[in-house]
């Protein structure tokens, strides 16, 4: 597969000593669907602003769509969530940080138009849009953030933590826009159920930023002695089943889950 994020040797030290990542080595193929999971203060943060090309690792490379290294010549093609939706939201109004993306990579003034307006439209921020973005609830920030970086199609996402402060309703509105998302998905999150929800790679991220593990999704979230030496726990499905079926039939999500014991039941 074709990578698009290829990293190498990553180690990160922060100029207080503190080492955030030490020696990553991860290849992103065109298309995948990755989650990077990790207790808090494992790294993950730190790995996404250098996969993003945001932070300069102490050592090591990373190397865009096999053509440069240089993030910035490729930023058009990245989006990069960060875990602060105020990092984003700079103008003064939520329509002109939305319209911000588009405007910058000259696409043209109806394609971004009807792009915001169904953006806005399935996030819930129509009545929101000539709102200063400062007067705008946590979720709400967060679902505006997540519009401004859907707004401009990017072929790779690097989500943290994209549904931190969202409402469960608006968390299944962004859910299902990154799953339509046809480029490739990298979610870096502390939650193993949304893992279990969106990935089929789950990389996980150990003590002072090292890969503990990475592989297919079920290999890894039914791995319960690997997650929990990592200071993690396996997906909810995962726990309410584990010692019940094996391992290759135990559902990951709460909806596989409830399919599973409809079945038996019905
Ligand atoms: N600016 C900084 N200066 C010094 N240390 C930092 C800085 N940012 C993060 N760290 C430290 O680097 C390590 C990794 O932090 P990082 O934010 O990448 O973790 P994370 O896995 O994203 O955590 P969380 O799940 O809490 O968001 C932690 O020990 C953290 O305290």
């Amino acid at each position: 597969m074709e990578p698009v994020i290829d990293a190498r040797a990553l180690t990160h030290e922060y100029p207080d000593g503190t080492t955030a990542l030490r020696d990553v080595t991860l290849s992103i193929g065109r298309g995948e669907r990755i989650a990077v999971v990790g207790a808090n203060g494992s790294g993950k943060s730190t790995l996404q602003l250098a996969l993003g090309g945001l932070v300069e690792p102490s050592a090591g490379t990373v190397r865009y769509f096999d053509q440069t290294t240089d993030a910035d010549r490729v930023r058009d093609r990245l989006g990069v969530l960060l875990q602060d939706p105020d990092d984003y939201l700079f103008n003064t109004t939520v329509r002109e940080d939305i319209e911000y993306g588009p405007a910058q990579l000259g696409m043209s003034r109806r394609a971004a138009d009807e792009r915001i307006a169904r953006l806005a439209a399935h996030l819930g921020l129509r009545d929101l849009l000539d709102r200063p973005p400062f007067r705008l609830s946590g979720g709400e920030k967060q679902r505006a953030a997540v519009a401004s970086v859907l707004a401009f199609d990017p072929d790779v996402l690097l989500l943290d933590e994209p549904f931190g402060a969202v409402d469960a309703h608006y968390r299944e509105r962004v859910r299902e826009l990154v799953t339509d998302h046809e480029g490739t998905v990298v979610v870096f999150t502390p939650s193993l159920d949304l893992a279990a929800e969106l990935a089929e790679r789950v990389v996980v991220v150990g003590e002072s930023g090292s890969i503990a593990a990475d592989g297919p999704a079920r290999e890894i979230l039914t791995d319960s002695d690997l997650l929990r030496a990592n200071g993690l726990r396996p997906p909810a499905a995962v726990q309410l089943f584990e010692g019940i079926l094996d391992g290759d039939e135990i559902p990951l999500t709460v909806a596989a889950a409830r399919r599973h014991l409809v079945d038996e039941l019905g």
